[in-house]
């Protein structure tokens, strides 16, 4: 609720509106059986056809007011629901934007999707039957109450009567659905992941023949949850027939008692119709907060589904305030790092590494799989934080800068190529949103796309489907270095890029980007020799460790490790590059 009151109170006059016209709306709700009752005692049963006429425009101009009144107030719930939810998803958007992939991997990217869309979108449906119900049944109901106490006290104790058996049917229905919307909020959460999983997987599910496999676990997982919103739909479903015989059967009740009031004539026939509508509005008012209730746990687990993101800490503090420039370009320095996955403390996946480069140079990483190599490329542009020593960009630490600036002077090209939906000059556009149609020639160019790019008939203007899925590997590896190239950063990270490649290729760019590199710290990790033989100094890691550094050459006289990777990839190729 108070996650719900942060965004409807930042629209005041909205909020202003809905209480008058919630207001106005109740006033002449219990105004019409005052004035039906008076119509019926002072003009139909006298037959007098003149006050017949008065109280007939009298009651015109009250349900004329009470049209109104609906009116604001649907105008005003509606249009804060809808502000509401924009308000929020847009903050949970930009909150999931300062998440490090720590934060990522704990909440999930599905169940991340699934809260900004259905979580958000059920407090939205709960928010709009709030603004509608929630100040004029509470004022419907109270007003009802003294009205019928006011127009017969002996009448009233029905209502009291009543009144336990609804608050405990009330408060069973909604304890029991809390557990349920908690269980089928988790379940979309899979269905999510399963559609999402089985989407982009599509390939490889082909290619293992699994479909019924996979088709399996995602009908499993529907049944769960059509199970679970079966039980909570028919909990919910319960409500309305037991308040709707309750609303009967105390009519009937009223009635059967009141024929003795009337007998004796302590009680008009116009105050016995206005009476019954006054129960009717009571418990109708009732109904419709009771509704509300019990919508309340449901909403409240989204609530606290999206507050959990929106109170998430944040693992990487971007220092907003940070360093924004650097006097050099280009120089980068591990010291002493150790870092150790969030959670893994015991084991540091890097163990104090220490290295230096310079403008111009390339750096180069070897190893065997698991051996450290991507996670120390992404410790340069903060993806994780060290957890011990410190990483130097232009003799700052990387944690001093402002992130964006940091970031803006780091080229990254990631293990896998991914290219958004949209041209492929867009995609190229990507980090320099204003590059000339000659910086965009030349990047092409060097990371040796030009020629398929050209091969195509609208060229820079072609369109890529999702994640570039109408290209090849090559390609998209090709595109996404092209893209890096544009920003002209201070430092290039190549995570394993030019594995997409074959080896003409892979040398033919890497001459090439020594033209475009002079100015900038070249690091490259790489699965083979080839794809970094003449950087300037290779560093081959082990379990975390530094276990050799140096030039090819050097490498190849004194590091075991690395000969034997050498020699077993040039048993198939050669390694002239
Ligand atoms: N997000 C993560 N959380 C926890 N451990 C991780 C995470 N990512 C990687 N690791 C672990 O860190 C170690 C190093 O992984 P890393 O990906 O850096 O190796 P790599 O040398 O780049 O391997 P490859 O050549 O296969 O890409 C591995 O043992 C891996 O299991």
């Amino acid at each position: 609720m108070v996650y719900i009151w942060r965004y409807i109170k930042k629209y005041p006059k909205l909020l202003t509106m809905d209480v008058i016209g919630g207001f106005f709306f109740v006033l002449v709700n219990l105004g019409l059986p005052t004035v039906f009752a008076l119509m019926i005692d002072r003009a139909i049963i006298p037959g007098d056809v003149d006050a017949l006429y008065f109280w007939s425009v009298i009651m015109l101009v009250v349900i004329i007011a009470g049209l109104l009144g609906r009116l604001v107030l649907s105008y005003a719930s509606s249009k804060l629901t809808t502000r509401m939810i924009r308000d929020m998803r847009n903050d949970l958007y930009k909150k999931t934007q300062l998440f490090s992939h720590q934060e990522y991997e704990k909440i999930g990217v599905s169940s991340l999707v699934t809260r900004i869309t259905n979580d958000a979108f059920v407090l939205m449906q709960f928010a709009e039957m709030m603004l509608r119900m929630g100040v004029n049944t509470p004022l419907m109901f109270i007003g009802s109450v003294v009205m019928i106490i006011i127009t017969s006290p002996s009448l009233a104790w029905f209502m009291i009567a009543a009144l336990p058996l609804l608050t405990m049917a009330i408060y069973v229905i909604a304890k029991k659905s809390k557990p349920l919307s908690e269980k089928q909020q988790e379940s979309l959460d899979k269905l999510n992941q399963y559609a999402r999983e089985n989407l982009t997987g599509l390939r490889v599910i082909r290619a293992f023949a699994r479909e019924s496999y996979q088709e399996e676990k995602f009908t499993q997982e529907t049944n769960t949850y059509m199970e679970t919103s079966s039980k909570l739909f028919k909990l919910m479903g319960t409500a309305m027939p037991i308040f709707t015989h309750i609303l009967i059967w105390m009519s009937v009740l009223i009635i059967w008692f009141s024929l003795g009031e009337i007998e004796v004539g302590s009680l008009a026939v116009g105050n016995l119709v206005a009476f019954i509508e006054y129960v009717f509005h009571a418990l109708y008012s009732f109904m419709m907060f009771a509704n509300l209730f019990m919508m309340y746990p449901r909403m409240a687990v989204s609530a606290k589904r999206l507050q959990e993101i929106d109170e998430m800490p944040i693992s990487i503090d971007p220092n907003l305030d940070g360093i924004t420039q650097s006097q050099t370009r280009g120089y980068l320095e591990f010291k002493n790092v150790t870092f150790a996955y969030p959670g893994e403390t015991e084991n540091p996946v890097l163990h104090n590494i220490s290295f230096k480069s310079k403008p111009g140079e390339i750096i180069a990483f070897i190893g065997s799989t698991g051996s450290g190599k991507s996670t120390l490329v992404q410790l340069i542009p903060r993806f994780f934080d060290v957890t011990l020593g410190s990483i130097l960009v232009d003799g700052v630490d990387v944690r001093d800068y402002n992130i964006k600036a940091l970031r803006k002077k780091i080229g990254f090209i990631p293990q896998k190529a991914l290219l958004f939906t949209g041209t492929i000059g867009e995609n190229l556009r990507y980090g320099k949103y204003h590059a000339t149609e000659k910086e965009i020639e030349r990047a092409t160019d060097v990371a040796q796309a030009k020629d398929f790019v050209h091969k195509t008939q609208e060229k820079y203007h072609a369109f890529l489907a999702e994640g570039g899925s109408n290209l090849s590997g090559g390609q998209k590896q090709r595109l996404s270095i092209a893209r890096a190239l544009v920003r002209t950063p201070d430092i290039y990270v190549f995570d394993d890029s030019f594995s997409a490649l074959d080896y003409r290729t892979d040398a033919e760019l890497r001459r090439r980007l020594k033209e475009v590199t002079q100015e900038s710290t070249t690091v490259i990790v790489a699965q083979r020799v080839s794809s970094i033989m003449n950087a300037d100094q290779i560093i081959v890691l082990n379990e975390g460790e530094i276990v050799g550094r140096g030039t090819h050459d050097e490498l190849m006289k004194s590091n075991d490790i690395y000969r034997d990777i050498a020699e077993s990839q040039l048993k198939n190729v050669s390694l002239e590059g």
